[in-house]
């Protein structure tokens, strides 16, 4: 069994891996518009930009028009308070400016500058960020300590027209807010009544407790402490912000404040919060230990010394992750949507309340609804929302947009119904969307059997399904091949606890599994012999015995070999009367958003009826991404332009189609480009049944429906989920050779997920 001090160096290592491989850091710039041409070049470089140039200086407006500056934000730091881990300088705070960069680009679609500077004089940094205000649409302030942070922020906020912002000091305040609300809903306390004791009074303390007292906490009722004790009103130290809160006794100590008290609100560094401490808090005490990367005090002590506590960290590892990646992604979002001039009050109020509300909302009716698979009800150990949750960008830009435009700062009035659509749109067009597919695996303890239980892709995959959804990994493969590999792979997992071998050479099962196999196939043509050989050597037919015996729960194959000969062992033993693979479906993940393509691999030829068959298939699929399907049939014939197989294949399915009453969009026979451009297909057929993009592409044959998809993952920058094997009831999935880590994890997602909803 792997020891926590191995355990701790395999994840520090992996986090390094992260920044370094395959490439340094964590981002990239990518052009928006073609360069392939010397037309592209001389508009978009020397002399066709000057027009753009002397637009926007005759008009300034004309900025977020021609250039990025509209979805641009600049992340800010000069490293003085970086994390918990201090004042450790700009060069070294570049990997939290990065993580925030992709973390704007991930959540909410902005793109971002990391800027690291080295300025230590506050009224110096600000000056310098003044003069930025022309490349960004807002800015964000990071990891700048108190009390600097707060003269930087004051004069970039009177000297500028874009957004400024301190994320530390209000985004961690607005979700600190929105928590504590909650707890105090749940323990039936209201903000005047509560004593509140805070551990840290810099840039985030000072804005979370002034945010507390917005809530209705009195002023009387915060202790507030720093490195040199408490804060009264004999310290000649403190800035006015912290003045603000010295209304302590001098001498109180952090052990006396904590007698009795209802909340314990941690922004200052690792472990300063002893547990006998805790102990004298009132009854089921909200204890809020949020600092990064280490908390005061680890949630497994706190609990354990104050049972019933409701405990929120900042750290994605524990229930209730108070963090301002809550907050600032979808803030900003809806900031620069109605091209806000500031980010004030009103609408940092809307946030909080949306926040809160979010968590909430999520009744055990609307998880089966909306967000399946979800078991998070609001409760201790759900106050906040996850950060992966797909309702924050909709929610919260929105309410933040709308508060902008009541209040006089939106320099755009826009149609927040409409808006609410694009930003939900928005969301499926990302990696997000898999998410949901994790949640769902994570509600179901499921056992996967791999068959090329030896390739390290597989092994990784084992490690990653573990932590990712909880499943129990098979591997069909020798258990020495394996263990080097773990070891070679510098992975901890141990057999039998965290995963189980099947070894082809050795395994007590043997004679169960060539007797199932053969008694399963002896009227095709398999004899004892036959049997005995498939079950030493063919680890695809093991797994497959091993789901047919109940062993596994689904099995997962292909990594090397063909597709047909992986199907057809997956066929012989698995399919029934009412199990049969109708179809492949490849989901590719793409910058414009998620798009299907079948049927890849099984019906080399399509009839009119398989290929009916293949569309309800993928339209059901579709569905459990939580997309609404729209299908085009795509042929080298269009809307009845030619008579080829394809054409006429494609229209006799498309009359199954009406006549089965489909409940989903599906038009054809069109090309691809028809299928993709709305603009374009409406020309040709005004009439069609298609409203914007198509989401599948449906082949004639494999060939095509192949090619589209190699195409996408290859030339397209595409993440691959798939090829999906539509009809088996999730019992088995056949990957391709070129698969990767992140593949092969998404479809044991998918296979670990619930069989109901699938099939
Ligand atoms: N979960 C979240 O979303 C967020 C968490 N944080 C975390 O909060 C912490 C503070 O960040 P920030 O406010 O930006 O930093 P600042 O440097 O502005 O403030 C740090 C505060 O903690 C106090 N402090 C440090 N060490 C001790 C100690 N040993 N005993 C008592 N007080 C101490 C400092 O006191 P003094 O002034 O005397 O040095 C100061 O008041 C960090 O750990 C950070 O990671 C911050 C933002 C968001
Ligand atoms: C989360 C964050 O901003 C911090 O810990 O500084
Ligand atoms: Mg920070």
């Amino acid at each position: 069994m792997a020891t926590n001090t191995d355990n701790a160096a395999a994840e520090r290592q992996a986090a390094l891996d992260y920044h370094e491989f395959p490439r340094p850091g964590k981002l990239e710039i990518r052009p928006t518009k073609p360069m392939a041409t010397g037309r592209d070049l001389a508009r978009a470089y020397s002399p066709g930009v000057a027009e753009a140039c002397t637009e926007i200086a005759a008009n300034g407006l004309d900025a977020v028009r021609y250039t990025a500056k509209g979805n641009l934000v600049g992340v800010v730091s000069n490293g003085t308070a970086v994390l918990g881990l201090g004042n450790i300088g700009a060069q070294a705070s570049k990997p939290v400016m990065e993580g925030k960069a992709i973390l704007f680009k991930k959540f909410a679609g902005l793109d971002c500058f990391d800027i690291e500077v080295n300025e230590a004089d506050p009224e110096a940094l600000a000056d310098l960020v003044c003069r930025l205000e022309p490349t960004f649409g807002a800015i964000n302030l990071e990891d700048i300590k108190a009390p600097d942070c707060f003269t930087v922020e004051r004069i970039c906020r009177e000297r500028m027209n874009i957004p400024v912002f301190h994320d530390d000091q209000h985004g961690t305040a607005i979700v600190v807010a929105a928590a504590a609300s909650n707890a105090l809903r749940l323990a039936g306390k209201r903000p005047k009544d509560i004593r509140v004791v805070g551990l840290g009074a810099g840039a985030a303390g000072i804005a979370c407790h002034t945010m507390l007292r917005k809530m209705g906490v009195p002023s009387a009722a915060i202790t507030l402490f720093d490195k040199d004790g408490v804060l009264h009103d004999g310290r000649t130290d403190l800035c006015p912000e912290q003045m603000a809160f010295a209304s302590a006794r001098k001498g109180t100590t952090l052990a006396e404040a904590l007698k009795g008290a209802d909340l314990f609100l941690g922004l200052s560094g690792p472990g300063l919060l002893p547990a006998d401490l805790v102990r004298s808090m009132a009854p089921k005490p909200i204890i809020f230990a949020l600092a990064n990367p280490v908390p005061e005090i680890m949630p497994d002590a706190a609990q354990a010394a104050a049972p019933g506590a409701m405990i929120a960290t900042g750290r994605s590892d524990f229930p209730n992750q108070v963090n301002n990646v809550l907050c600032f992604p979808f803030i900003f979002r809806g900031a620069l949507d109605v091209a806000a001039r500031d980010i004030n009050d009103e609408m940092k109020l809307a946030c909080v309340e949306a926040v809160a509300a979010l968590a909430r909302a999520t009744t055990s009716a609307e998880v089966g609804e909306a967000y399946q698979g979800e078991q998070l009800t609001f409760g201790p150990d759900y106050l906040i929302p996850k950060p992966f949750d797909p309702r924050l960008l909709p929610t919260i830009a929105l309410a933040v947009a709308r508060a902008a435009m009541q209040t006089g700062v939106a320099q755009k009035q826009i149609d927040l119904d409409e808006y609410r659509q694009s930003l939900e749109a928005q969301v499926f067009k990302s990696s997000l969307i898999m998410r949901r597919v994790f949640d769902a695996a994570r509600q179901k303890d499921a056992r996967i059997v791999f068959a090329e239980g030896e390739d390290e892709r597989v092994i990784r995959t084992a490690q990653a399904m573990i932590e990712e959804t909880g499943d129990f990994p098979i591997l069909v493969g020798r258990p020495d091949v394996i263990q080097t590999r773990l070891d070679r792979a510098g992975l901890k997992i141990r057999t039998d606890q965290d995963f189980a071998i099947v070894n082809p050479e050795n395994d007590p099962r043997y004679n169960d599994y060539w007797q199932f196999y053969h008694h399963h196939l002896e009227r095709r043509g398999v004899t004892p012999d036959l049997a005995r050989a498939i079950m030493r050597t063919n680890s695809t037919a093991i797994a497959a015995v091993m789901v047919a015996r109940g062993e596994a729960d689904s099995m997962i194959c292909g990594t090397f070999g063909q597709y047909l000969w992986h199907l057809k062992y997956v066929q012989q033993v698995l399919a029934t009367q009412q199990l049969k693979p109708t179809a492949a479906l490849s989901l590719t993940i793409l910058e414009n958003g998620p798009l299907f393509v079948a049927d890849t691999h099984i019906n080399t030829e399509q009839t009119a009826e398989t290929l009916a068959d293949t569309v309800i298939s993928a339209a059901r699929h579709v569905r459990r991404f939580g997309i609404e399907p729209k299908i085009a049939l795509c042929s080298g014939s269009q809307f009845g332009n030619r008579d080829c197989a394809s054409g006429r294949v494609m229209r006799g399915a498309l009359e199954r189609l009406n006549i089965a009453n489909a409940d989903f969009v599906y038009e054809g026979e069109m090309h691809t480009d028809a299928a993709l451009d709305p603009e374009l297909r409406n020309r040709l057929f005004p009439g069609n049944r298609l409203t914007g993009r198509a989401n599948v592409l449906v082949y004639a044959n494999t060939d095509a429906a192949g090619a589209a998809r190699n195409l996408l993952k290859c030339e397209a920058g595409g993440l691959e989920v798939g090829p999906i094997l539509m009809g088996m009831g999730n019992k088995a999935h056949i990957v391709t050779p070129g698969v990767t880590v992140r593949g092969l994890l998404n479809v044991a997602a998918l296979a670990g997920s619930d069989v109901s909803s699938y099939g």
